[in-house]
């Protein structure tokens, strides 16, 4: 080991080595001149022993595992040798100078740090005294006085000896000890908690630097001997630092307010040592006003709606499931009611999705206003609000004169205007109202028929409330088990294409709507007007509208080869869904050159509602198609705008009556006045026109003698399948 001069000098005065310390100890050891006298004399009569003493010394060091380690090798073992004979050389040497001092200190540094234990350090001394003393008797055993004061001349430099190793071990030991207590302190003093002791008396022992920080204490301000609760004022702190005193069990997660701080404390116990008997507490501090501001926007963001701020779906359950056990216990009636913005999607398209926002949270705002506190509003999302009605009458028919009273409250508080960044708006609601009792129902059919109710509010026209209803409830459940098969059909091939036949004046076929019928393996033939608007809804019309496309090609194409129809045009039906798709164009080219069908025999049929959706978008589609050769039919006409400025833009072939004014002719003058205006709107426009649900003679007669020469119903024939079709048209006179 490399230790400096500098090194071992300050070591010297770390013990407080100096010139006067020597003397002081010198003159305490009775050591003086003539021991020096008396050393130096033993130097001269030792030279020729001192090789021997080192090996003899060395021989017993090796014979020791603890000391054998230090000699790893023959090299460190001669110079070893060397140095122990220079040690103990210098010891009779009669220079005890600063020099001679500051070597023993080194000596016992460098033993110190290679672990060598004072115990080996004191033997070897023992060892060096007990063979020189046979060696002294013999060389001084006939002057006993002389053998005696150089004895004891030895045992006083040897102790001087001693005194500077144990020096160095303990001050080396000091050192390590207070390294590691300031590593402590630094580790303490940098932990993110703060830290106080505090004694039996709960007065202050010390804070760290963490909690000076946290309450703002400057560096050098003293706490110690300061109450706990002046410095940390925090409700009940001394009634658990007491408890913690007589307990001796640690308080944890202790969860306080302070200000605008939150702290977590933990109170503890602590000893000096483990047989003290007083104990001191250390309370630990930890800032966690961030972690309950994260855990608050963590609850708000996983029960709470960000728009509104009112519970969201997962809350909502919770408070229903809360609300039927009370209910339960209480013998008293809940409600839920199910409140869906009219027309929203109109607001959110035309006015864009801020002002629907802004919608939303005032709706948010006046729904709370027409409920008690105890009264839990939520937002299922999108445009759907629930309210939850706890602790209604016991009585059903109270109960639900409450609820009206309050859904009533609240369709009227939605009917007055909003201010929408200064544009007026007027809203209304369609409201569902389920009540339950005594948990007779589960939470899933409240909410089901609470939904059920709000569809019903629906379809009676808007703005309105109504009640849950068991019979609107079988025919919505029947209605899903009607979608689940409906998604099968397809690929059972469970669909067919009827056909209609539509004829002219001289009653000769010109041609036929196709019709989609589903054959359903349990239900039989189920009509369009039960799945179409279904199929509508889920989407599933667009790959059955593709599949009806694709068929009614294949008809065309198939009829080329047949005289009877080969001139035959045919009409397909184009749902809204399956018309607005981007691609429809492609579509409809696609299936005509799949099939190789000529396009001037296809006929799609739009419904007003269709078109009108987006007008320019609806003309460039249609005049695409119609470049194509593709002729277009404006189906039920009459029922909708029916404007002829519309009318002159869209590329239309033909217009189609609608069979309701068709079915009053000759019982509703009104209704026959419409079909003779829409029979002369287009054939002023140059547009053909065909009626439709033409049955009897005279209904086909008042068409004829009023310009439309093409008809379409049950007087000719209902829609067939295609074998009856070509039947049909096979016994036609030609
Ligand atoms: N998107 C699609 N819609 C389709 C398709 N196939 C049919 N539909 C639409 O379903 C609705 C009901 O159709 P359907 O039950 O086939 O009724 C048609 C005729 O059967 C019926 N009709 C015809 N003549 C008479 C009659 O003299 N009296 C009488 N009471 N009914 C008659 O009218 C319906 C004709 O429909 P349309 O010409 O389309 O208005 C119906 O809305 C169909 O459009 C399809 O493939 N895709």
């Amino acid at each position: 080991m490399n230790l400096s001069d500098e090194a071992v000098a300050a070591l010297a005065r770390a013990v407080r080595i100096d010139a006067q310390e020597i003397a002081r100890r010198k003159e305490f050891l009775k050591f003086d001149e003539t021991d020096v006298s008396l050393l130096t004399g033993l130097h001269a009569r030792l030279q020729n022993v001192s090789r021997r003493f080192v090996e003899d010394f060395y021989a017993h060091m090796l014979k020791f595992e603890e000391t054998r380690r230090f000699i790893p090798d023959a090299p460190s073992l001669e110079r070893l040798k060397r140095t122990q004979m220079s040690y103990f050389d210098s010891l009779t040497a009669g220079d005890y100078g600063s020099e001679y001092i500051l070597h023993r200190l080194r000596v016992g540094v460098v033993h110190q740090h290679i672990g060598l234990e004072p115990k080996w350090y004191l033997g070897a001394y023992s060892k060096y005294l007990a063979g020189l003393l046979p060696e002294l008797w013999q060389q001084l055993g006939k002057e006993p006085e002389a053998f005696v004061a150089t004895c004891q001349s030895l045992i006083k430099i040897v102790m001087l000896d001693m005194g500077l190793a144990l020096d160095t071990y303990m001050q080396t030991d000091r050192d390590t000890i207070l390294g590691l207590k300031r590593y402590a302190e630094d580790i303490i003093a940098s932990l993110p908690a703060g830290l106080i002791v505090v004694n039996d008396t709960l007065k202050v022992r010390s804070v760290n630097r963490s909690f000076r920080e946290m309450f703002g204490l400057k560096n050098g301000e003293d706490v110690s001997g300061r109450e706990l609760e002046d410095i940390l004022p925090l409700l009940n702190l001394h009634q658990q630092a007491q408890v913690v005193l007589t307990s001796g069990i640690a308080l944890r997660g202790i969860d306080a307010a302070l200000g605008e701080k939150w702290l977590r404390l933990t109170i503890t116990g602590i000893r000096l040592a483990e047989e003290e008997e007083e104990e001191d507490l250390l309370v630990i501090v930890e800032d966690i006003t961030k972690l309950k501001a994260q855990a608050v926007h963590i609850e708000q963001l996983a029960f709470y709606d960000s728009l509104t701020g009112l519970p969201n779906r997962s809350l909502l359950r919770d408070r229903v499931q809360r609300v039927l056990a009370h209910s339960a216990r209480h013998k008293n009636h809940g409600a839920i009611l199910f409140i869906d913005l009219d027309n929203f999607k109109a607001l959110n398209d035309t006015k864009g999705h801020n002002i629907g926002d802004l919608l939303l949270i005032e709706v948010a705002k006046r729904l709370q206003d027409c409920v008690r506190n105890s009264d839990t509003v939520a937002r299922m999302g999108g445009d759907e609000f629930v309210v939850v009605l706890e602790e209604l009458n016991e009585d059903t028919q109270q109960a639900v004169a409450q609820a009206q009273d309050i859904g009533e409250t609240v369709l009227a508080s939605l009917n007055r205007p909003f201010n929408l960044q200064g544009f007026e708006h007027y809203s209304s609601a369609s409201i569902g109202i389920s009540l339950f009792r005594d948990n007779e129902i589960g939470m899933d059919d409240v909410f089901k028929h609470a939904d059920t109710a709000m569809y019903q509010a629906k379809t009676s026209g808007r703005n309105t409330l109504r009640f849950f209803d068991p019979d609107m409830q079988a025919s919505l459940e029947a209605r899903a088990v009607l979608e689940i098969d409906l998604r099968h059909a397809l690929s059972l091939q469970q669909f067919k294409l009827f056909f209609q036949i539509q004829m002219n004046a001289a009653n000769q076929p010109i041609g036929a709507e196709a019709l989609l019928r589903w054959l359903h393996p349990k239900r039989g033939l189920v009509s369009p007007l039960d799945f179409i608007s279904l199929a509508e809804d889920t989407g599933l019309i667009l790959p059955i509208g593709q599949w009806v496309l694709e068929t009614a090609c294949t008809q065309i194409k198939a009829w080329e080869a047949n005289p009877l129809a080969c001139e035959l045009q045919l009409a397909v039906n184009v749902s809204a869904r399956q018309f607005h798709q981007p691609d429809f164009v492609e579509q409809v080219r696609a299936a005509l050159e799949k099939t190789g069908a000529d396009p001037a025999r296809l006929k799609l049929e739009l419904t007003e509602s269709v078109v009108l959706n987006n007008i320019n978008d609806a003309v460039i589609k249609m005049s695409d198609l119609k470049e194509v050769g593709v002729r277009f039919s404006m189906d039920d006409f009459g029922t909708g705008y029916s404007s002829l400025s519309y009318l002159t833009q869209l590329p239309l072939d033909q217009l189609k009556i609608d069979l309701s004014f068709v079915y009053n002719i000759g019982i509703k003058p009104t209704d026959a006045v419409i079909v003779q205006t829409i029979i002369s709107m287009g054939n002023s426009l140059g547009m053909e026109v065909i009626a439709e649900g033409v049955e009897t003679e005279a209904q086909r007669d008042f068409l004829e003698r009023n310009g439309c020469h093409a008809y379409q119903g049950y007087l000719f024939s209902k829609p067939v399948s295609i074998g009856e079709f070509e039947g049909l048209i096979r016994r036609m006179p030609i």
